[in-house]
């Protein structure tokens, strides 16, 4: 089986060496093979999604990433920056399909922000539509404002769009994964003032026919929002666009006790996959050897769960991160005094010996 290992930027690099320690731990003949992307990949080829990592992203059973983006690109030529090639990766592949499983482990009740018993038993999912929505839409730029009161004025524009059979394919993951879980889905939109969103959710409503068994009910995003820090355990299955599922995503990761902690698949029609934290390059601390790994080890898990056909495998991480939290072992962002501070290299050797 071959994996493509996308490193990345800012402490992209760490956390995917730590979640390769735990993948090459287990004892299975995978092939690994590294690539360069984003702000790596400009300097390597003047690309942030060099050809070459595109077709080893394509011909892989699976990729594993970390993340791209530094301020230092910011300034470059949209199509040159890091963010375009996850984009770009997504788009190409055809990964349609995020999920972002938001659990709360029982050790780390204390280490989210929310009082221990709003959260305490944590566990919804997030599906996240990933190719389309105001992200993808063209038209888009900067151009001369036709008309209004700033008029000639220079405007910047973005276009909201979803087709149906976009909106349709996505409702059938959440649905199914809802099937799976506890049986209820909420679909977030903003269908008051966005047509596109309107537009949401009537086809949503009329996927929701096929699976009777499901609950469905409907939610706007800013309520949403409200109702993830309020009373987040009344979600089971959230469905929903590309922005307001990126948003809502770092919302219910602190929930988890950190952004560190949230991990995600993004699937084609397939399942064949890309597997990477929720958060970002976090230049803010990369090279000091703190950011936590554990998102990307359990995106690895999701990797071995969802694409590799290895639901045991994926099981011993799992386990393995449990044991460690359990043993008292936090990196600086789930720190709390009684606990022991680790640094992002210690917390991926802890998982490995705790595999079993
Ligand atoms: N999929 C991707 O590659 C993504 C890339 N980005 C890019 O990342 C760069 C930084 O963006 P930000 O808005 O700062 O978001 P971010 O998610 O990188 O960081 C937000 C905050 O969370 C902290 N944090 C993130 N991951 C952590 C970890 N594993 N352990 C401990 N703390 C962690 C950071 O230190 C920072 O304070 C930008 O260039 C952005 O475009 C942002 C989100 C996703
Ligand atoms: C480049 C961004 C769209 C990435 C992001 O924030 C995400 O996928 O969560
Ligand atoms: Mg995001």
């Amino acid at each position: 089986m071959k994996i493509a290992i996308l490193p990345g930027d800012g402490i992209g690099p760490e956390i995917v060496t730590q979640a390769v320690k735990v993948l090459n731990a287990l004892g299975e003949q995978f092939e690994l093979e590294t690539a360069p992307v984003g702000g790596a990949g400009y300097e390597a080829s003047g690309h942030p999604l060099p050809d070459a990592t595109l077709q080893l992203a394509k011909d892989a059973d699976a990729v594993l990433f970390g993340a791209v983006g530094d301020w230092k690109y910011d300034t470059l030529d949209r199509p040159l920056r890091p963010e375009q090639a996850i984009l770009g990766l997504r788009k190409n592949l055809g990964l349609f399909g995020n999920l972002r499983p938001a659990i709360l482990y029982p050790e780390l009740a204390n280490a989210s922000t929310l009082k221990p018993e709003i959260v305490s038993g944590l566990d919804i999912l997030i599906v996240r539509e990933l190719t389309g929505d105001i992200y993808f839409g063209q038209p888009r730029g900067v151009r001369e404002c036709p008309d209004g009161p700033f008029k000639g004025q220079r405007e910047g524009f973005d276009t909201m769009r979803y087709a149906e059979g976009e909106i349709r394919r996505i409702a059938h993951v959440a649905f199914q994964a809802a099937q799976k879980r506890d049986k209820r889905l909420t679909s977030v939109d903003k269908a008051n003032v966005l047509e596109t969103f309107q537009f949401w959710k009537d086809i949503v409503t009329d996927v929701h026919k096929e699976y009777p068994d499901v609950a469905l009910d409907h939610m706007y995003v800013d309520n949403a929002a409200m109702q993830l820090v309020r009373a987040p355990k009344k979600f089971d299955v959230i469905v929903t666009g590309n922005m307001f599922g990126d948003i809502l995503s770092d919302a219910a990761a602190m929930l988890t006790g950190s952004i560190g902690m949230l991990p995600s698949a993004s699937l084609d029609a397939n399942n064949k996959g890309l597997y990477e934290p929720s958060h970002g390059s976090a230049p803010d601390i990369a090279g000091k050897g703190i950011a936590n790994p554990l998102a990307t080890i359990l995106s690895a898990a999701m990797m071995l769960r969802f694409s590799l056909n290895k639901e045991e495998q994926a099981d011993r991480i799992e386990n393995a991160v449990k044991k460690v939290l359990a043993q008292g072992l936090r990196t600086a962002d789930i720190y709390e005094a009684g606990t022991t501070k680790v640094g992002t290299e210690e917390m991926g050797n802890a998982v490995v010996k705790a595999l079993g």
